[in-house]
């Protein structure tokens, strides 16, 4: 019998193991940011222990660094977070991307981007949104606080074996459907548990044909469904991603490496625990109108009605939602009206969906009652983007450009949403306050995004694409 990715990772790296118990896991990379460490520091420091090893862990700063003036940082806490980590990884011998480097930017974003993130490793970070980097081909997930205390001291981790899911993706993606509206599709449809205690394997022709760009806002809402992570086997696309990067191996260390990553790739005849399968073509574009990433319909929809409802814990949380949100029961989607946008967030802060927001913002204008904010996921990207143009074409139409961290994507810096105000995001949460106490947050790409800015409400982007920019 074959063996899946997820297995083959998995058993690789297991250095102890006791029936009944969880296993303990070798970590290849520990991603580190502001938020979730200083207290592993201080406990590091109280026990008098060391980082065993330095060299597998990478810190940057990017939930509270302000996007706009970089030079006057007003806000004590996100102050004292960003010195604090300044403090630790000196002491403690890390390399850090800080605040002034050209490599600064939102964790998820610049792990893959420097060549830190490769196939078949085991990675973590103090950050649910881990699973982004399981695009490569690599177990990627979540840990709290005291488990980055842990990682720090013993490059290892406890955790039981999970189950594999697999979702399988056949079929070409309709116009106007991208990667962001396959995975609030799988959500809208499988609920935001449906992944509970797996790891998912991503796999047919619709992810075969994607970028990494692409399979990386897929992986970076497996959690959103409840699973530990998401991942997806490396390929020939993978490979030329990684070639280049400034810490990815180079020359006949790299021929190596990928001819060992070909042998990772799931077996033929592997067997799940689950399997689901999925047409590309049942999916329209998507729009969040809930409270969790599972409320979410096609833009043509109507919101549900609450006699739908298939029992009461079910019409409870759509009444509340509604609520929170100041929508009614079957309300068009496409009638929804935007005041805020936001482009940026760990799953949809690249290159590529600059450039795709961009390709529907050209030569057009901000609706006059929108505030639309493009946030590049990284300094690189930013730069990128820039020797592009497209910031150029973004300004023109009156976005506000920024520099690069977590910002509007959750509320603790200073890009907030207003109460009762609903913003188009291309983020990957919906929570009640999620954007600012009584923000109303809409999960949707971003060139629905960059549609519902030009129009001032939710608009079917596949509508009013140009032709150029049509896949
Ligand atoms: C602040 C951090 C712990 C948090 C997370 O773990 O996901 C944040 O990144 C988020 O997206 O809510
Ligand atoms: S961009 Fe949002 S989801 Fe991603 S790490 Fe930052 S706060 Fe979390």
């Amino acid at each position: 019998m074959g063996k899946s990715i997820i297995e083959k990772i998995w058993d690789k790296h297991v250095v102890y193991e006791e029936e009944g118990k969880p296993d303990l896991l070798y970590i290849d990379l520990h991603l580190v940011h502001e938020v979730t460490s200083p207290q592993a520091f201080s406990g590091l420091r109280m026990k008098g222990r060391k980082v065993r090893r330095p060299d597998k862990t990478f810190a940057t700063m990017d939930h509270n660094v302000p996007t706009d003036n970089r030079s006057e940082i007003h806000d004590k806490v996100a102050l004292n977070q960003m010195t604090t980590l300044e403090k630790n990884c000196h002491e403690f011998g890390i390399p850090l991307a800080g605040i002034d480097s050209p490599d600064q930017g939102i964790v998820h974003v610049i792990g893959p981007e420097l060549g830190l993130t490769l196939p078949g490793k085991t990675i973590v970070c103090g950050d649910s949104h881990t699973s982004t980097h399981g695009a490569f081909g690599s177990i990627a997930f979540g840990i709290g606080t005291s488990e980055v205390e842990h990682v720090l001291a013993t490059q290892t981790i406890w955790r039981a074996k999970p189950k594999t899911l697999k979702i399988d993706i056949s079929g070409t993606p309709n116009k106007g459907v991208t990667a962001k509206d396959i995975i609030l599709y799988i959500l809208s449809k499988h609920g935001f548990d449906f992944g509970t205690g797996y790891i998912i394997e991503y796999s047919g022709e619709a992810i075969r044909s994607m970028s990494m760009d692409e399979r990386m806002t897929i992986c970076n809402m497996s959690i959103e469904g409840g699973a530990r992570a998401g991942l997806v086997s490396p390929d020939e696309t993978t490979f030329s991603y990684i070639t280049g990067r400034k810490f990815a191996p180079k020359g006949e260390e790299l021929a190596k490496a990928v001819a060992e990553w070909r042998e990772l790739a799931s077996d033929d005849d592997a067997v799940y625990d689950k399997t689901i399968h999925i047409n590309a073509v049942e999916i329209a574009p998507m729009v969040s109108w809930g409270t969790n990433p599972a409320m979410t319909s096609r833009v043509h929809e109507r919101i549900p009605y609450l006699s739908d409802c298939k029992n009461e814990i079910e019409r409870k949380s759509l009444q509340n939602a509604l609520s929170y949100m100041g929508l009614t029961e079957g309300q068009r989607i496409d009638d929804i009206q935007i005041q805020h946008v936001f482009i940026g967030s760990c799953t949809n802060s690249r290159l590529e969906d600059l450039r795709q927001a961009a390709e529907i913002v050209k030569g057009k204008q901000v609706h006059s009652n929108v505030r639309a904010l493009v946030v590049p996921g990284s300094q690189q990207v930013k730069k990128q983007a820039e020797e592009e143009g497209l910031h150029r074409i973004f300004t023109e139409a009156g976005f506000e450009w920024r520099e690069s961290g977590c910002s509007m994507c959750l509320s603790m810096n200073n890009d907030i949403v207003p109460a009762g105000e609903h913003c188009a995001s291309t983020s990957n949460r919906n929570f009640e306050g999620r954007q600012g106490t009584g923000a109303r947050t809409h999960l949707v790409s971003p060139i629905m995004a960059a549609a519902a800015a030009i129009y001032g409400k939710i608009t079917d982007v596949s509508e009013v694409m140009p032709e150029e920019a049509v896949k």
